[in-house]
């Protein structure tokens, strides 16, 4: 099995969820073959092949990043991180159907915070990968982290599920 993990993040939290999902699925699967790779690593070639596409990245302003998030985000002192999921799914190949898939983010406990895992979740629908369980969020104490408490464990047992 090859699975590839995708992700974008501003201040390293969501980087982390990603890696943390990565280790879950090798622990569940130790014969599969992982990749953990930011969206600027990621080109048609990395994911291709895959079995599993896990996708993931911060929520800002309620949904997915854009050029003025990330723009804010830089601007308020975060690392410049490469280009944003937007623009990398506009040169991902189309999944065909068969390629199972998963979206995730990072977002602030709060029901005001929405949630990028949806737009990304209808993104690969519409790429046609077969979202194999619903969007999920992993919770941040505040904009640059740190993660809540358990998160990255909750990641790791998330990743193991999508083995
Ligand atoms: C410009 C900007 C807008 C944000 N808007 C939201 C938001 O609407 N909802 C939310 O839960 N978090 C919001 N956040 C906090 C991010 O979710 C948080 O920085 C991110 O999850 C941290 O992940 P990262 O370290 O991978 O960037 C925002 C952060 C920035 C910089």
């Amino acid at each position: 099995m090859r699975a590839v993990i995708v992700y974008e993040s501003s201040y390293g939290n969501t980087g982390q969820v990603a890696a943390a999902i990565a280790d879950g699925v090798r622990r569940a699967d130790p014969d599969a073959e992982v990749r953990c790779l930011p969206a600027g690593e990621a080109g048609p070639d990395a994911v291709e092949d895959a079995d599993l596409l896990v996708v993931g990245g911060p929520t800002h302003m309620r949904g997915m990043t854009t050029g003025l998030s990330r723009t804010l985000a830089t601007k308020a002192g975060a690392p410049e991180h490469g280009p944003g999921l937007r623009s990398w799914f506009h040169s991902l190949p189309d999944g065909g159907g068969g390629t199972r898939a998963a979206a995730f983010d990072t977002r602030a406990d709060s029901k005001h915070a929405g949630a990028a895992a949806d737009g990304i979740a209808a993104r690969l629908t519409r790429h046609h990968y077969d979202l194999t369980t619903d969007p999920v969020g992993f919770l941040i104490e505040g904009t640059e982290g740190p993660l809540r408490e358990g998160e990255l464990l909750r990641a790791k047992e998330w990743g193991a599920t999508l083995a």
